[in-house]
């Protein structure tokens, strides 16, 4: 599908216009829920995951069959400042090891069902260091969140976006202060595994990111000014997946501050997307809560690269199976109660 917008206007009109889930499909998923042969309520979220998938997918008994995890990655003049436990050649590095299937979302996605695409941005081109200046020119956050819309698979029917970026936790930390407010050390957390020293210039980088910013409230705009690429591209990507009502599993805390863009810039935006896992990143849990989304899976994970949302295709894939697969009270011929 060509890709509906060149500027931000045209991605702002993308976002005022997004399509909605198909209620009649939900409404005959609920109903075929309660027929199931169990008690009601008895499987918990699962009944509301088949439910919520259902309605996006426009069948009341759906099957999960192409799956997708699209991994982007982007590199961060930020970096420069210490903020990372690794140095930047390693996201080419694992760029690398993504492409010949020895990362651990390689493992899982092959586990999982999935189909894994990778998608490197302008890696020898890192971001500028958002503390001196904007991140990104506007042709560049365009060319970014085009470059996620074209990354998605428009007859996938599930989508985990997911980032491998050295740095890139420096960056969501700034887009979730700048979008919610608190202070640097609220949103600041180890990444990759900083030490204190480590901590403390990362949380002044924030901190210093966002007094140049001052005032800017615009999501699109504090994506643009505090990066990076990959954060851009999985917003891109998020808000493609709606576009063709293609459910979405979202990943850590750099997947969440994308996906935060997008909830900020329009009420609903997320209402296609499920949080896989709550991982152990400083802010991850305090960005769900400000998604209003609760996690699925809580595993103490701080891999990124999509792995969290991959491992929740799991529990999506055994909630259509009870849901599309079950005996109803009636065809077993078991007493309703
Ligand atoms: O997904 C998460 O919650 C997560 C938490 C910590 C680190 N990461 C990964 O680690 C990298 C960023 O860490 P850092 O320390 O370089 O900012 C990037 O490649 C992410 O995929 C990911
Ligand atoms: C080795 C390594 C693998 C990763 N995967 C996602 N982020 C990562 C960061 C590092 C450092």
């Amino acid at each position: 599908m060509t890709i509906p917008f060149d500027d931000l206007a045209g991605l702002r009109a993308v976002l005022s216009d997004l399509p909605g889930p198909d209620r009649a499909a939900a409404e005959k998923a609920q109903s075929r829920n309660a027929q199931l042969t169990k008690p009601a309520g008895s499987l918990g979220r699962l009944e509301e995951l088949a439910t919520w998938y259902a309605g996006w997918r426009g069948t009341a008994r759906p099957v999960l069959a192409r799956p997708q995890v699209a991994i982007f990655a982007a590199n961060h003049g930020v970096v420069a400042r210490g903020v990372s436990a690794f140095p930047a050649a390693v996201t080419a590095q694992m760029v690398g090891n993504f492409e010949a299937g020895g990362a651990a979302v390689n493992q899982l996605a092959q586990t999982f069902g999935a189909r894994l695409t990778v998608h490197a941005l302008d890696l020898d081109r890192p971001t500028r260091d958002f503390v001196d200046t904007a991140a990104m020119s506007e042709a560049e956050l365009v060319a970014a969140m085009a470059a996620g819309w074209a990354a998605v698979d428009p007859e996938a029917d599930l989508l985990v976006a997911g980032e491998m970026g050295i740095g890139n936790t420096c960056s969501a930390s700034a887009i979730a202060l700048a979008l919610e407010g608190g202070e640097a050390q609220d949103w600041t957390g180890r990444g990759t595994g900083v030490d204190d020293a480590g901590l403390a210039r990362k949380a002044e980088a924030v901190a210093q990111g966002i007094a140049r910013i001052e005032g800017t409230r615009d999501p699109l705009e504090v994506l643009r000014q505090l990066g990076g690429r990959e954060i851009a591209a999985m917003a891109g990507a998020v808000l493609a997946a709606r576009r063709h009502r293609i459910p979405v599993i979202l990943d850590g805390f750099i997947c969440c501050a994308a996906a935060l863009v997008l909830h900020r810039a329009a009420p609903g935006a997320l209402d296609h997307a499920v949080a896989g896992h709550q991982g152990a990143e400083g802010g991850h849990a305090r960005l769900l809560e400000r998604l209003g989304k609760a996690p699925l899976l809580s595993l103490g994970l701080r891999l990124g690269e999509g792995s969290g949302g991959v491992l929740a295709i799991g529990v999506l894939r055994g909630a259509l199976a009870c849901h599309s697969g079950m005996a109803t009270f009636a065809e077993a011929g078991v007493s309703d109660g």
